[in-house]
C-alpha cells in the first residue's frame, strides 16, 4: 500500500483544476443501464471508484469505453444485460447499490449484493429498498444479496416519503421511477448538486422530471429512454478540499471551475474564520494573507448545509485556529476517525459522541499517521502541509478513490508532497 510523504511549511500559490464530481459520475454511470442507446459522460474524474463502477457495469454486460485519458466515458447497454451484481465488485464501493434501481426498472428484477464503502457508520440500505417497494417491487434480503422483483407489467409510480434525507436512496428512486408506469413523487428528497446533475442527464435521455434541487421531486414515467451526452458537474468536495489548502498553509489559490453556489454553507464558514473567498469567471480564489484563522463551529447537514464530506478537512483547519471550535457530525455516526491521527500531530481534540471539540494550537508537528477513510486521508495531508517537519500518511488507497493526482496538483502550488511506493 502506498504512502504519501508531506513536508510542511510552504505557503501555497497558483491555480488548481477541479475535476468532475466522483459522487455525480458514480450515479450517472448506472443510468446507462436504463437505455439501449449510448450514454456518454464528459468531464469524468479519473479515480479508482470510477474504475470500480466501470468493472461493475461491464460485469453486467454493459460496454464502457474510456476516451481522452479517462475524461470521457462512452457507455452502452444494448446487448444481453445480466441483473446479477456480484459481491466481489459491489463490496468495494457503496455506490454500487445504484445499479439496483435501473436494473429493476428495465428488466423487472435485479439481484444485487449489499455494498461496502467508507466505514464511517452503519450505512444501511433500507431506504433504497423501501423506495423500490413503494414502486410495487417485492424485496427479499438473502445471503447478503438484495433480490428485487417488479410486479407483472413493471414498476408502478408511487409516493416515496423518505423518513430522513438520503442522497443514494433519492438517486436509486429516481433511476427506477423514470421507467415506472405513472407518476412518482419523492418527498423529503435529497437536494445535492449531484442529484440535480443526475436529473439533468436523465432529462436529456427523455425522462420527465420536475422539482430537482427541492425536497419534492415528481417523475412521470416513460416507456423508454434514449441516449445522451452529459458533462459531469464540478466536484464540490474536491473543490472545498483544495480551498482549504491555502486556508491552512497561507497563500492564494484559484480553484478553476469552482462556484460558491456549490458550497455556500462552507464558504460562509471560511468567511467567519477570516479566509477570503472571491468568485470570478474562472473559479474561486481563496486567500489567507496573514495571521491565524479564527475558530468556527460547524454542524454537518444535508445540502445546502455544511457537507459531511468536508468535515474532516475542516477539522484540520480548526486544529491551528485561534480559539475553540465544536464540530458536530450529524450524518454519519463514526466519522471522527481522523481525530486521533490529528492528535498524533499535536492537535488538541476531544471527541464525545457526535461532537468534536478542537482547541487550536499554534503549530502542528509532522508524524506518521494512518488514513482510515477517503476524507480522513486528505485531512491528514492538509494537516501535514501546515505542520512542522515530515508527515507520512500511510494506507492512502482510500485517497485514490476520490482524488486524482493529488501529489501533482498540490506540488504545482508549491507543496512538498510525494508518493512513497510500497516496496
Ligand atoms: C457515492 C456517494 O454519493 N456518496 C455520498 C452519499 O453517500 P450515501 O448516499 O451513502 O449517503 P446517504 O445520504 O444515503 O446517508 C445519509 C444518512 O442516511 C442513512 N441511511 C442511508 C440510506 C439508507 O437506506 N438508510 C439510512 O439509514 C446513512 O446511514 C446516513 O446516516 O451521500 C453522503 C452524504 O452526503 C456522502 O457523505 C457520500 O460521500
Ligand atoms: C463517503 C464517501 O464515499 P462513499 O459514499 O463512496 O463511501 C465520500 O465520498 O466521502
Amino acid at each position: 500500500m502506498d504512502s504519501i510523504l508531506v513536508t510542511g511549511g510552504n505557503p501555497l500559490n497558483g491555480e488548481i483544476p477541479i475535476a468532475g464530481a466522483k459522487n455525480a459520475c458514480l450515479t450517472l454511470m448506472p443510468a446507462t443501464l436504463l437505455s439501449e442507446e449510448p450514454l456518454t459522460l464528459t468531464n469524468a474524474p479519473r479515480l479508482s471508484d470510477i474504475r470500480t463502477m466501470t468493472r461493475l457495469l461491464e460485469s453486467l454486460g454493459a460496454e464502457v469505453t474510456a476516451l481522452n485519458e479517462g475524461r470521457v466515458l462512452a457507455m452502452s447497454s444494448h446487448g444481453a444485460i445480466s441483473t446479477w451484481a456480484d459481491y466481489d465488485i459491489v463490496r468495494k464501493m457503496r455506490a454500487s447499490i445504484l445499479v439496483l434501481g435501473p436494473l429493476l426498472a428495465r428488466f423487472g428484477h435485479a439481484e444485487v449484493s449489499l455494498p461496502g464503502g467508507c466505514s464511517i457508520g452503519a450505512r444501511p440500505v433500507d431506504l433504497h429498498l423501501k423506495a423500490m417497494e413503494a414502486l410495487g417491487a417485492e424485496m427479499d434480503l438473502r445471503d447478503g444479496y438484495v433480490y428485487a422483483k417488479a410486479p407483472a407489467g413493471g414498476l408502478k409510480g408511487g409516493i416515496v416519503d423518505f423518513p430522513l434525507v438520503s442522497v443514494g436512496a433519492t438517486e436509486n428512486a429516481l433511476l427506477a421511477a423514470v421507467l415506472a408506469k405513472g407518476t412518482t413523487v419523492l418527498k423529503n428528497a435529497a437536494r445535492e448538486p449531484e442529484i440535480v446533475d443526475l436529473v439533468q442527464c436523465l432529462r436529456k435521455m427523455g425522462a420527465q422530471i420536475e422539482g430537482e434541487g427541492s425536497s419534492e421531486i415528481t417523475i412521470q414515467g416513460v416507456d423508454r429512454l434514449g441516449g445522451a451526452t452529459h458533462g459531469v458537474v464540478t466536484d464540490r468536495i474536491e473543490l472545498g478540499t483544495y480551498m482549504l489548502a491555502p486556508a491552512i498553509c497561507g497563500g492564494e489559490v484559484t480553484c478553476l471551475g469552482g462556484r460558491i453556489d456549490l458550497l455556500s454553507a462552507f464558504c460562509e464558514k471560511l468567511d467567519a474564520a477570516g479566509i477570503s473567498v472571491t468568485e470570478g469567471p474562472r473559479g474561486l480564489t481563496v486567500a489567507r494573507k496573514n495571521g491565524r484563522v479564527r475558530a468556527v463551529d460547524v454542524v454537518t447537514e444535508p445540502f445546502p448545509g455544511f457537507p459531511t464530506d468536508l468535515q474532516a478537512q475542516m477539522m484540520a483547519l480548526m486544529c491551528t485556529a485561534e480559539g475553540t471550535s465544536v464540530l458536530e457530525e450529524k450524518i454519519f455516526e463514526n466519522r471522527f476517525m481522523h481525530a486521533p491521527e490529528l492528535m498524533r500531530m499535536g492537535a488538541r481534540i476531544e471527541v464525545q459522541g457526535g461532537h468534536a471539540t478542537v482547541t487550536g494550537v499554534e503549530r502542528l508537528r509532522g508524524a506518521p499517521v494512518m488514513a482510515t477513510d477517503l476524507r480522513a486521508s486528505v485531512s491528514l495531508i492538509l494537516a501535514g502541509l501546515a505542520a512542522e517537519g515530515e508527515t507520512l500518511v500511510s494506507r492512502v488507497y482510500h485517497l485514490d478513490r476520490g482524488y486524482e493526482n493529488v501529489e501533482q496538483k498540490l506540488s504545482a502550488l508549491g507543496a512538498r508532497i510525494e508518493r512513497v511506493k510500497d516496496a
